[in-house]
Order: structure tokens, then C-alpha cells, then sequence
């Protein structure tokens, strides 16, 4: 399976390709576009969020609500558009039109149009000048800005289907904490038929209490012009055993989860079930032990988070990835000005407050493309029917003290 996204925060469009996907997904417009509304839902975003649009087309690959193996092409049109045509034209623009101001007095408006050589710290802007050879930050951040994620959850959404109509597969994403705010460590864990709850939520989190401690978290941070972190998780339930494998580090299901975690924009930590906690702890007290139950092999405990050896063990994969509070600082940090090397501050227009509710689910989006192809490297398979054939087969195979 391979798939790709283009498109720049403030170009035409964005857009996504999955290819190796097989036929027979049930997949609609409207389900992909509600999955795009909940990746925009949440407490901390900010004010692009309610005037942007997130306008969806499927170019390929679909017919009459079913995947057909083809490659799936799909674009997400910004509705920002027509205030970037300037500044964003891929064909030449006369240098004097990027130097309109309108006459509406919007700092915003102004300032789109100038060059950007005050360098924002903690994005990719001014490594990104040196590296590409730039003079400002504006090709650097139209590509780096979490924008593009919006194409990821489309993708995601089409995996997610896969994955629940060949495998019983079912995906959940919370939030954990934001900034010192946590969730208690013996908290209830979300279910599948939480998540409309969940989406309801505008902490996306399970725990009533910490998510009004989130919400006003994040409402202080605001006042005071500054921005939040946290850490969100990723629930999977209906694991087969057997996905990913130790022969290769490449192989592992837990380094591909990492991976696709990391790549998310801002996070800086992922964690495998207990992780960073299981390190703490003594081997009596770190693994989780093997009974039979009702006829059927189970763990004790599931501190592993659903992975050992690189695999899915048949216990909910439980995964975590930590973010760096926004960028964007309203309270405006430290930086030099690129043209002059003289000190100033970074710019700062508009910006969200905290970027974790729709984190937790872009991170659920990453997670259902990291099994999806884990679930076909392991069955192969050209339909769905084929897929869960296959999967039957493998799981009915098992030598009778195996299953
Ligand atoms: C959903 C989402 C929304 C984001 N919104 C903003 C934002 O409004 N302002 C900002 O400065 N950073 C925002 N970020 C974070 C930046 O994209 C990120 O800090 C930047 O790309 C550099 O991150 P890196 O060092 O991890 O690559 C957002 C991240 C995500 C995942
Ligand atoms: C547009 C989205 O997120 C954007 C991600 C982002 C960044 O720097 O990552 C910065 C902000 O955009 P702008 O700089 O235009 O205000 C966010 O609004 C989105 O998620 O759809």
C-alpha cells in the first residue's frame, strides 16, 4: 500500500493518493467529510477554523459508495483561496500586485502579501530557508504547516473502514492530558460506542472532570497569550495477532506505529502501551502474563499496550504521542530578522491555542493507514471478501493450543 498527500496551507487545494487498497471498501463522500469535521471540532483552535471550509471531491477509485482497488485519488479544496491567489499563484505575479494593500486596514490582509523574514522558533521556518536556499519563510511554512493533515484523515478514513469491514478492526482516539492537565492513570479507557461522546467532547476526553480542567486550561492560556501541549491516545480493539514482524527493525508493528506518529506535525514523543513507565519498573512487575480464559490464551494485564516482538499480540493496541505546545506564540518569542540580522520578534497573526483535539484524531488517521497495510502485508488479498477469507484462514490455521 502506498499513499501520498500534496497542496500547501494557502494553495488551491490539497491533495491525497492511497494506492493497494482493496475493492469492496465501504466508503461515501459523507463518511470521509465527517471525518474531516471531527479533525476540525475542539477546545484551542482558533479562528481559521470557523471561516475555512473543508470541501472534498473523490477523483478516483470510488464507484457508487465501493472502493474498486484502483488507485483512490481525492482532492480538499481550502476556501481560503481567493485571498491567496497573489501570493500563492504557481505562474509569475507581478511584483507590484504582492504589494496591494486592499485599503481594509486588516493587519492581516497587509501583511499576507510581504515577505516573511522573521523567522518563527519552533518552526521549520528558518531551518527550511537555509536548507532550500529561501529568502523568506512563506515556501517553507505553506508545506510544514499541519494543514496538510486534513488530506491524512481523509486517507485514514477510507483505512478505518477497510480495517473495520475486513477484520472487526475498531479504532478510538482521546485526549490525555493538556499542559499539567491529565487524565488520572486509573481512568475509564474509551470503547468504540464512546465515540460519539468523545466527538461531542470539546476536550475529546473520556473523563468528564479533566476535560473541563482541559477546556479551562486552555482558556487561560489564551488570556495570557501563550500556548499548550499534550498527549493524546490511540486505541485499537479487535487486533488479529500476527501483524508486523521481528524478523527486521523495519518489519516491527511498533516502529512503523512510530513513525507514523512522529510524522505527525509537533509531536515529539510517542509511547507503546506503558512505555516510558514499564522502564520504571522491575521484569516481576513489567510484562504481562500469559493464562488460558474460557478456552481462549489472554494476558493478565495488557502493559504492553497490544505489541510484543514487533507483533500485535491480540490485545488492544494502545499507543501514545505527545505534542509541543503551538509555535505560533501570541506572546512573541525571540528571533532575528533574515534580511537585516538585526534582533526582533517572531510574527504572529493567527494562530491556534492548542493543536491536541485534532492531534488525537489525525494520530487515529496515521494509526488506521499503519494497519491497514500491516493487515494486508500479512493476508494479501484484491477485495475485502478476500482479505477476510484470508484472515479466517490464518486465524482457524492455528495449531488448537494456539488459538
Ligand atoms: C492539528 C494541528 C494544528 C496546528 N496548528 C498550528 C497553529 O495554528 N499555529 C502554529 O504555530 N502551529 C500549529 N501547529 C504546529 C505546527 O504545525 C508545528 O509546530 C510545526 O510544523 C513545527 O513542528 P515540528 O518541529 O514538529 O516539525 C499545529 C499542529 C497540528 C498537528
Ligand atoms: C488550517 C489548519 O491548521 C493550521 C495549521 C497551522 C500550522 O502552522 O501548522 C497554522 C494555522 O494556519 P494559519 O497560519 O493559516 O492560521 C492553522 O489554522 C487546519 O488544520 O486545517
Amino acid at each position: 500500500m502506498l499513499w501520498m498527500t500534496a497542496g500547501e496551507s494557502h494553495g488551491p487545494a490539497l491533495v491525497g493518493v492511497v494506492e493497494g487498497l482493496p475493492a469492496g471498501i465501504e466508503v461515501q463522500s459523507k463518511d470521509i467529510s465527517s471525518a474531516l469535521a471531527r479533525r476540525r471540532l475542539g477546545a484551542g483552535r482558533g479562528s481559521r477554523q470557523k471561516f475555512e471550509q473543508d470541501e472534498l471531491e473523490i477523483l478516483a477509485g470510488i464507484r457508487h459508495g465501493k472502493t474498486m482497488g484502483s488507485p483512490i485519488a481525492l482532492v480538499i479544496r481550502n476556501s481560503e483561496w481567493p485571498k491567496w491567489t497573489a501570493v500563492m499563484n504557481p505562474d509569475p505575479v507581478d511584483p507590484a500586485e504582492l504589494l496591494i494593500d486592499a485599503g481594509t486596514g486588516d493587519e492581516r490582509e497587509i501583511s499576507r502579501n510581504k515577505k516573511l523574514t522573521r523567522p518563527r522558533p519552533g518552526h521549520a521556518d528558518l531551518v527550511g530557508m537555509m536548507k532550500y536556499g529561501f529568502d523568506e519563510a512563506r515556501p517553507v511554512l505553506e508545506r510544514a504547516s499541519a494543514r496538510e493533515t486534513a488530506t491524512r484523515v481523509a486517507l485514514g478514513e477510507i483505512a478505518a473502514r477497510f480495517l473495520d469491514q475486513a477484520a472487526g478492526i475498531q479504532l478510538v482516539s482521546h485526549v490525555v492530558g493538556v499542559g499539567s492537565v491529565e487524565v488520572p492513570e486509573d481512568a475509564d479507557k474509551p470503547w468504540p460506542g464512546d465515540v460519539e461522546k468523545l466527538d461531542a467532547d470539546p476536550a475529546r476526553c473520556f473523563d468528564a472532570e479533566t476535560s473541563e480542567a482541559i477546556q479551562e486550561e486552555i482558556r487561560r492560556a489564551k488570556k495570557d497569550g501563550d500556548t499548550l501541549g499534550g498527549v493524546v491516545e490511540v486505541l485499537a480493539y479487535g487486533m488479529p495477532p500476527g501483524l508486523g514482524s521481528y524478523i527486521s527493525g523495519k518489519a516491527r508493528l511498533d516502529s512503523k506505529l512510530a513513525q507514523a506518529l512522529m510524522g505527525i506535525q509537533a509531536v515529539k514523543g510517542v509511547e507503546v502501551g506503558d512505555g516510558f513507565t514499564t522502564a520504571t519498573r522491575p521484569g516481576s512487575e513489567a510484562h504481562d502474563e500469559i493464562v488460558v480464559k474460557d478456552g481462549r490464551i489472554v494476558r493478565k494485564t495488557n502493559r504492553a499496550g497490544g505489541t510484543e516482538g514487533g507483533m500485535s499480540n491480540g490485545e488492544v493496541l494502545r499507543v501514545r504521542a505527545a505534542l509541543k505546545p503551538i509555535s505560533t506564540v501570541p506572546r512573541a518569542l525571540a528571533t532575528i530578522d533574515t534580511e537585516t540580522g538585526e534582533a526582533t520578534t517572531a510574527i504572529h497573526q493567527r494562530s491556534d491555542t492548542s493543536a491536541v483535539v485534532p492531534a488525537a484524531v489525525i494520530a487515529e488517521a496515521m494509526v488506521a493507514l499503519t494497519l491497514a497495510e500491516a493487515l494486508l502485508d500479512k493476508t494479501g488479498g484484491d477485495s475485502v471478501a478476500e482479505v477476510r477469507r484470508n484472515l479466517a484462514g490464518y486465524l482457524s490455521n492455528r495449531a488448537e493450543h494456539l488459538s
